[in-house]
C-alpha cells in the first residue's frame, strides 16, 4: 500500500511534541529504539527521524512528502516550501541582541557590525530592508556567547523565555520574525499522497481545535439562564438540560480555553453553581 513519508526531528525541541501530535491523531508508530525510520500500524504513514535543519532539502528533493519543522528554518532555507498548517507548539522568535551595556538607537547602529548567527539568510534579508550591511559570522550553537568572547558585536538567534539572553548579559533589540512548529509540504507530493495528507490534516485540525477549547458545565436557576448565556463567549447555542430539582437547569457549552477565567466571577454572581471545566479530546466542526 502507498504510504505518505513524514519527517520528524530526530531529537531536540520538536521531537516530543511532534510525536505527541501524531499520537493524538490516533496514529500508532512502531518505534524501535534508535531507528531512523518507523511505520504507523494503523495509518498509511512512514516516519523519518531527521535533523530539523536538513528537512527543507529533503522536502525539496521529494525524499519526504511532509514534515513537522520550525517555521524559522523554512524562512532561513525553505522559502519555496509551503506550510499546510501551523501546529501551535515550539513558539519562539528570531531576534537580534546586543550586549546590555551598549547603547542602541536603531538598526543603523549595526552597519558593518559583526553578527554571530546560525541564520545568515534571515539576517541578510532583514538588514537589506534597511539598507544596512552586516558582517555575518556563522556559528552553529551557543551563539549567545559570541559577544562575551569578543567574536561578535551582536547576535541573531532564537529567543523564547529570554533567559539565555539574560544569562549572557544581552538585550533583544530587533525582532525579525515569530515562529512555531508547522506542517510543511514537499513541492513534489503525488496526488495519491496528497489524499493521505488531507486525511491527516483533517485529524490534526480536530486535535488542535480541541486543544484550544474546553467543555464547560454549570448549574443555575432557570430565571438566570438568559443572563448566563450572554456571558458565555464564542458559543452558538448552549445545551440546557433540566435538573431533577424543580426550577434548575444544567448549562453546557464549549469555550476557548483562556476565555474561561475572564467570565468565571461574573458567572458566579449571575447565579451559576457547580462549574466544571473539562478537556476535549477531539473536535470536528
Ligand atoms: N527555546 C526555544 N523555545 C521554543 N522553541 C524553540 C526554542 N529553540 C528552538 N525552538 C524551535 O525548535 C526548533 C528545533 O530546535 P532545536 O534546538 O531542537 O534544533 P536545531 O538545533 O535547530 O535543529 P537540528 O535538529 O538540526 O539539530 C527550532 O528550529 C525552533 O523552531
Ligand atoms: O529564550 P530562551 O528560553 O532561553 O531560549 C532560547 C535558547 O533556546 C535555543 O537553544 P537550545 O536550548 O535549543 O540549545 P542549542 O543552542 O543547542 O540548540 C536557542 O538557540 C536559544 O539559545
Ligand atoms: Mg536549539
Amino acid at each position: 500500500m502507498n504510504k505518505i513519508k513524514i519527517a520528524v526531528q530526530k531529537s531536540g525541541r520538536l521531537n516530543e511534541d511532534s510525536l505527541k501530535l501524531l499520537k493524538d491523531c490516533g496514529i500508532s508508530i512502531d518505534n524501535g529504539k534508535d531507528q531512523l525510520k518507523a511505520s504507523a500500524s494503523n495509518f498509511p504513514l512512514e516516519v523519518f527521524y531527521l535533523r530539523n535543519g536538513d528537512i527543507p532539502q529533503y522536502l525539496r528533493d521529494g525524499v519526504v512528502d511532509i514534515a513537522i519543522i520550525g517555521e524559522n528554518v523554512l524562512v532561513e532555507k525553505g522559502t519555496d516550501i509551503t506550510v499546510a498548517e501551523k501546529l501551535g507548539f515550539s513558539k519562539c522568535r528570531v531576534s537580534i541582541a546586543v550586549p546590555k551595556d551598549v547603547s542602541y538607537t536603531n538598526i543603523q547602529d549595526l552597519n558593518e557590525a559583526r553578527i554571530a548567527t546560525s541564520y545568515p539568510n534571515t539576517v541578510l534579508n532583514y538588514f537589506k530592508r534597511f539598507n544596512v550591511k552586516p558582517d555575518i559570522h556563522i556559528i552553529n550553537g551557543s551563539v549567545e556567547i559570541a559577544p562575551n568572547i569578543g567574536l561578535a558585536d551582536a547576535i541573531c538567534d532564537i529567543v523564547s523565555s529570554g533567559s539565555t539572553l539574560f544569562k549572557n548579559n544581552l538585550k533583544e533589540v530587533e525582532q525579525i520574525l515569530t515562529s512555531e512548529a508547522v506542517l510543511a509540504v514537499s513541492p513534489s507530493i503525488s496526488n495519491q499522497n496528497q489524499e493521505i495528507l488531507n486525511k491527516l490534516q483533517f485529524r490534526i485540525q480536530a486535535v488542535l481545535k480541541a486543544r484550544k477549547s474546553k467543555y464547560i458545565l454549570m448549574n443555575a436557576p432557570n430565571e438566570k439562564i438568559p443572563s448566563i448565556i450572554k456571558l458565555l463567549p464564542g458559543m452558538r447555542s448552549p445545551t440546557v438540560l433540566p435538573l431533577a430539582e424543580e426550577g434548575w437547569s444544567s448549562i453546557h457549552t464549549v469555550i476557548e480555553k483562556n476565555s474561561f477565567w475572564e467570565v468565571i466571577d461574573e458567572l458566579k454572581t449571575n447565579g451559576a453553581e457547580g462549574l466544571l471545566v473539562v478537556p476535549i479530546e477531539k473536535m470536528v466542526l
